[in-house]
């Protein structure tokens, strides 16, 4: 079992527990995360150093920062797969840091997590990896429910039906993170973790990916926190990015905001001929749409976005 897949299991025993959570509101708070003071050392290495973070309801957090930074250990963090040295981590208004490593918490079968290597079970077909968190936080489900639940997950994340019956092993790359992914939408979760979901897709495959990912944030109403270098993925699909730096959270706005930014990573990371390059592209996308649309609707999507006038 690689290092992915051991997170994956102790993601979903440590889920188990949460088992008898049953039913539960959907989050109304204006932040479903919120870390303060966070602190995480290995040995003599410091990662975060006091960092703060609050993630708002119902959008997509993009997380960047220089390799080695820490964006994984702070999404593992939030998680509850790494106990911080000091600080306070709250989801759904829960503390995770102040729980009892077998507390139930009833919000851990409230997120999924699509890890970077997809951490799928290679003895397990796709259906079967999707089943997996089912079968543990509601053991009393039938198989054909089972079944059925994981082929709606499986199309939902964009693949074709016959995926369900496959190994990893006989998935392209972009096939296995969407199987991740299905596994990840199979508790029907209100916060998804995606950590650099589309590393390693070519250029179409990854701006499929974004596409889907804004689909499910506007159709299921998903918070989702996402670790990514893919800056096209930030400028598409980011409302606010995070900005990982020093230890801690030097930055989060929009993309255009955290440009007029003078910090020497952000001012390199953004507008270095990658950054640039990126810009452009979405610039471009974005006439494309407007060519293809009438002149009257033009002009109508122009006018409905002047502010009415105040009576
Ligand atoms: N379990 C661990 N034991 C010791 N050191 C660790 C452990 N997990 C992470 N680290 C160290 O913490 C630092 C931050 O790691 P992390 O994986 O969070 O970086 P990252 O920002 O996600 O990087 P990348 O963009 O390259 O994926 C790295 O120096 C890493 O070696």
């Amino acid at each position: 079992m690689n290092d992915e897949q051991q997170d994956s299991t102790a993601g979903e025993q440590t889920g188990s527990r949460d088992r008898a959570a049953g039913q539960h509101e959907r989050f109304r708070g204006e932040y479903p995360i919120v870390v303060e003071g966070l602190v995480n050392s290995f040995g003599e290495q410091t990662i975060h150093d006091g960092l703060d973070l609050k993630v708002r309801r119902g959008e997509i957090l993009g997380v960047v920062g220089g390799s080695g930074t820490g964006k994984s250990v702070l999404m593992r963090s939030i998680i509850g797969l790494q106990t911080p040295a000091e600080g306070s981590i709250e989801v759904f208004g829960r503390s995770i840091t102040d729980a009892e490593p077998d507390e139930n918490l009833g919000v851990r079968n409230r997120w999924g997590v699509l890890f970077q290597g997809g951490a799928l079970f290679s003895t397990l077909t796709v259906g079967e990896n999707v089943q997996v968190p089912l079968k543990q936080f509601y053991p009393d489900l039938d198989s054909q429910l089972l079944e059925e639940i994981a082929r709606y997950k499986v199309m939902l994340s964009g693949l074709p039906e016959e995926a369900v019956a496959k190994y990893p092993n006989e998935l392209s790359g972009g096939m296995r993170k969407r199987a991740g992914l299905a596994r990840a939408l199979s508790l029907d979760p209100e916060l998804l973790f995606l950590d650099e979901p589309t590393a390693g897709l070519d250029p179409i495959g990854a701006s499929k990916f974004d596409k889907l990912t804004l689909e499910l944030k506007r159709t299921l109403g998903l918070t989702v926190f996402l670790i990514t270098h893919d800056l096209d993925t930030l400028h598409e699909i980011c409302d606010r990015v995070a900005v990982i730096a020093d230890k801690k959270v030097i930055a989060i706005d929009t993309v255009p905001k955290l440009m007029e930014l003078d910090h020497p990573w952000i001012q390199e990371y953004f507008n270095g001929p990658r950054g640039r390059a990126a810009l452009t592209a979405q610039a471009l996308d974005e006439l494309r749409r407007h060519m293809e649309m009438p002149i009257a609707a033009q002009t109508v999507k122009a006018l409905d976005k002047t502010p009415p006038k105040s009576s």
